[in-house]
């Protein structure tokens, strides 16, 4: 049984990245910068937002975080999202979700400039994904599990038989597009779903991606299955503190499976390294842009 090493990974990966950014610095006098726009102040997101500011400038990038109080109106966020478009000093525009309740999401996600959008969440780019186009922003939690999977098995998955748990489209989907990119065998599921633990039985890789903590159980799991577990649960313990756990019921799925991704430490610190690579990627292509 591996545990795959997300945090490990995503060092990894940032280094790689920070190499590349100090050379585009010296190139072409260019830093990419990330914005991230924060609309309230939901405790979870400011993990999230704390560590991608910080990891951001630790690999020499620009950060920038403009805060919203929850209470700012849709147009107000729209008319702020249009400015970083028309800002050509910000590569990456990255818009937190969710959002307040009384603005609306796919609004919102529509406006940014499709290549300033590092999420990939734009039509265009889930598009882009859809049909298999490369230049395509690759949404990053995706990016991270596909990273992973590939990682442990060695690159090619082809004819593994995946299921995925869940269909959002910042996780579910845009997985289940990417594994079928790499010539997987993909069985999307989801809350009207019957017989999951069957259906998850028949599978050489779970990504479990429901937002319900320790859902997945160790029978559930083929003996030796790659478990990819995205969840990002708060509970609290008999000790009255938070701590995370992930959307598998981790001590007991290790015992059967062949490799598990854990929580913290798997595919979380992922989505930030893919985020940053989004990022450069998109400060790059206003270079090739440039010297054409
Ligand atoms: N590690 C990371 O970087 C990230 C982690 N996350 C975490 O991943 C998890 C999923 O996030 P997200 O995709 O946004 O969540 P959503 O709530 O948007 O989607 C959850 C999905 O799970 C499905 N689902 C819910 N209940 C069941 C059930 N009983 N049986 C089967 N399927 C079910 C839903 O089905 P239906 O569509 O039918 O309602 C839905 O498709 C969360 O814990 C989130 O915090 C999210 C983003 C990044
Ligand atoms: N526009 C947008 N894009 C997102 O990508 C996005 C979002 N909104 N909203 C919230 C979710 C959630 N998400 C996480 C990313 C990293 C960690 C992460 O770094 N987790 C660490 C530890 C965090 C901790 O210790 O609290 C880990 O799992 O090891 C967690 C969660 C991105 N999301
Ligand atoms: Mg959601």
């Amino acid at each position: 049984m591996t545990i795959i090493d997300g945090k490990l990974t995503a060092k990894n990966l940032r280094e790689k990245l920070a190499i590349e950014v100090a050379e585009m610095k010296s190139e072409y006098g260019v830093q990419p910068s990330l914005t991230v726009v924060m609309v309230g102040d939901d405790p979870a997101s400011q993990v999230y937002v704390k560590n991608k500011v910080q990891q951001t400038q630790a690999i020499g990038m620009i950060s920038s975080e403009i805060n919203m109080p929850a209470n700012c109106s849709q147009s107000v966020l729209l008319d702020q999202i249009k400015a970083l478009n028309h800002d050509s000093s910000v590569h990456g525009i990255l818009v937190q979700l969710p959002l307040p309740h009384h603005i609306d999401e796919s609004a919102v996600i529509a406006a940014i400039d499709p290549n300033k959008d590092v999420d990939g969440f734009h039509a265009i780019n889930s598009g882009r994904l859809f049909n298999g186009d490369l230049g395509a922003m690759v949404p990053c939690t995706p990016q991270g599990c596909v990273l992973l999977i590939k990682q442990h098995l060695g690159g090619d998955l082809s004819g593994k038989h995946v299921v995925v748990i869940g269909r959002s489209n910042i996780v579910g989907k845009p997985v289940a597009m990417l594994l079928l990119q790499e010539n997987c065998t993909v069985t999307i599921t989801h809350s009207r779903t019957r017989n999951l633990p069957e259906v998850c039985r028949q599978a050489d890789i779970v990504v479990a991606a429901v937002g319900i903590a320790e859902f997945v159980k160790a029978d559930w799991i083929k003996e030796g299955a790659t478990v990819i577990d995205v969840g990002i649960n708060r509970v609290i313990t008999h000790d009255g503190k938070y701590k995370l756990v992930g959307d598998v019921d981790y001590q007991a799925v290790i015992e059967g499976c062949g490799a598990i991704t854990p929580v913290p430490g798997g595919v979380g610190p992922m989505t930030i390294a893919c985020l940053l690579k989004n990022t450069l990627l998109a400060a790059q292509a206003t270079i090739s842009k440039r010297s054409v």
